[in-house]
């Protein structure tokens, strides 16, 4: 193809939708807000499964899986839990011309799902710890602006659910969780994330407290909640009825925690790392990390450049890359190096007549088009160093770019210019759920409201006297606020 043509500082909506598609990531679907998952996307979200199903299943944490069907009783018998949400619920009404007796929803989540048969599996306190994960689907039938990857009617993802005797080992589960996230985000996809603890506002209602990774889009300024990994206090167990007969005999309800991530992070790392080229795939999750492509030369020695294009692949896949060769004969070289742009495949190599005589091949990183040439000889240890580099330049980067984003501000004007400016903002705040109401309604507006996106745990001093930004009553805590998704 011809590249991409819109810009990403232009118009980033249309920029973003044709990125994705370009790089053949996403097929758009005939149903609003459902999206076809190409394996280029599909390659992602397993190498991402595959480091966090390890690490989960070293903390003893099982995967199971559980009906997509809720009935509407064990739904609705949480009334906070799904006040507000009720109207994303979809409901299966019909089966064939016949109504359905009883209409039942799709999961949009797996509590009312999974807890009263925690209620049932847990008698006593060897029944505990209960730590369950499934990798699944679910459904919230949204209406707003249906994004690819960042908001879906459908979406892939894990829910970790867990139950403990008491509420430290909830804690602690609480920020193991929370670190694989930070890992998922600044290791694989190189992006920085701030760790952080939501307002009573923005937590999940159900739970007790709810922390979170946030990541920020500095092109639109807009701050992402990455993941989430919830403390549910003993508010399900009370609802559910989870109980066990703790060491000492006495009936206690058990602690529990859940915790997500989905395929929004690939819709984070689209936006952060993209260019006007395309995708831009971080080495750690791309499924093609180096294209070798061939650059025959009229009559030169054509075979032999074939031959070494073949024996590039085979040394670095060997050496255990993810390499493959586009020997494709009806596609030029100049094609197929905007092509492989477009996917964001990291580094390229070309072999052509020069290459082949100096037994050298020329490489070109994706992320800031540098052109390298290296001995075949060595190929192996280059290549190496070359994907190491890219993936800490891209989260380097990526930081620089978000740091440049972060403003601390004191004052109510400070937070509205910086607001205006597009930044995520840092600012003392008293901690008061009707100021963070206050904040959203005073800031409403067509680009949407100002929220609180994370009290970061990594809390900056706060001098006695401080006041806060928006109400003027003495600051608690410093928290980041912004636009957001
Ligand atoms: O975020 C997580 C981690 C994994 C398990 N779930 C929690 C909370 C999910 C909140 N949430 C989010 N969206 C929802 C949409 C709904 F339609 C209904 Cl009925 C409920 C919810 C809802 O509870
Ligand atoms: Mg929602």
């Amino acid at each position: 193809g011809l590249g991409i043509s819109n810009k990403k500082d232009e118009n980033f909506g249309e920029w973003y939708s044709e990125v994705v598609v370009s790089g053949e990531m996403i097929e758009y679907y005939d149903i609003s807000g459902c999206y076809i998952l190409r394996p280029w996307t599909m390659s992602i979200w397993e190498i991402m499964q595959t480091f966090f199903d390890a690490a989960i299943k070293k903390m003893k944490i099982k995967n199971c899986y559980f009906p997509l069907f809720v009935s509407p009783g064990v739904l609705e018998r949480e009334k906070d839990h799904i006040e507000g949400f009720a109207p994303e619920v979809a409901w299966v009404t019909k089966s064939g011309k016949s109504e359905l007796e009883v209409p039942i929803a799709i999961r949009p989540t797996s509590e009312t799902v999974m807890y009263p048969y925690y209620s049932k599996w847990i008698r006593g306190h060897r029944d505990l710890p209960l730590k369950l994960n499934q990798w699944c689907n679910v459904v919230r039938w949204e209406f707003s602006n249906p994004t690819p990857f960042i908001r879906s009617r459908e979406f892939l993802w894990q829910e970790g659910h867990t139950a403990f005797a008491t509420k430290a080992e909830a804690d602690t589960e609480v920020l193991e969780i929370l670190e694989l996230y930070r890992r998922i985000y600044e290791e694989f996809l190189a992006i920085p994330v701030i760790k952080g603890k939501k307002s009573e506002l923005e937590k999940f209602a159900g739970g007790h407290y709810t922390t979170s990774v946030e990541a920020f889009i500095p092109t639109t300024g807009r701050g992402v909640q990455g993941a989430t990994s919830h403390c549910l206090g003993q508010n399900f167990a009370k609802m559910f009825e989870i109980n066990f007969e703790n060491e000492k005999g006495e009936k206690a309800m058990v602690w529990q925690n859940s915790w997500a991530y989905s395929t929004r992070t690939i819709g984070v790392m689209v936006m952060v790392h993209g260019d006007d080229k395309g995708l831009v795939l971080p080495p750690k999750v791309a499924s093609v990390q180096v294209i070798v492509i061939p650059v025959p030369y009229k009559d030169a020695d054509t075979q032999g450049i074939f031959d070494a294009c073949a024996a590039t692949v085979n040394t670095l896949s060997e050496a255990g890359f993810r390499v493959e060769a586009d020997f494709r004969d009806n596609y030029s070289p100049g094609w197929k190096y905007s092509h492989w742009e477009m996917k964001g495949v990291p580094l390229r190599i070309e072999i052509g007549p020069k290459d082949l005589a100096n037994s050298q091949v020329r490489v070109v990183r994706r992320d800031n088009s540098a052109k390298i040439d290296i001995s075949m000889a060595n190929l192996v240890e280059q290549v190496e160093e070359l994907l190491a580099n890219v993936q800490q330049s891209l989260f380097d980067v990526a930081k620089q770019k978000r740091d440049a984003c972060i403003q601390i501000v004191k004052t109510w004007d400070e937070f509205v210019e910086a607001l205006g400016q597009k930044k995520m903002i840092l600012a003392p705040w008293c901690d008061e759920e009707e100021v963070e109401k206050d904040v959203k309604a005073r800031t409403k507006g067509e680009m949407g409201a100002a929220k609180s996106l994370c009290s970061p745990f990594d809390q900056p001093e706060l001098p006695e006297g401080t006041i806060c930004f928006a109400s003027g009553k003495p600051a608690r805590k410093w928290t980041y606020w912004g636009r957001s998704y």
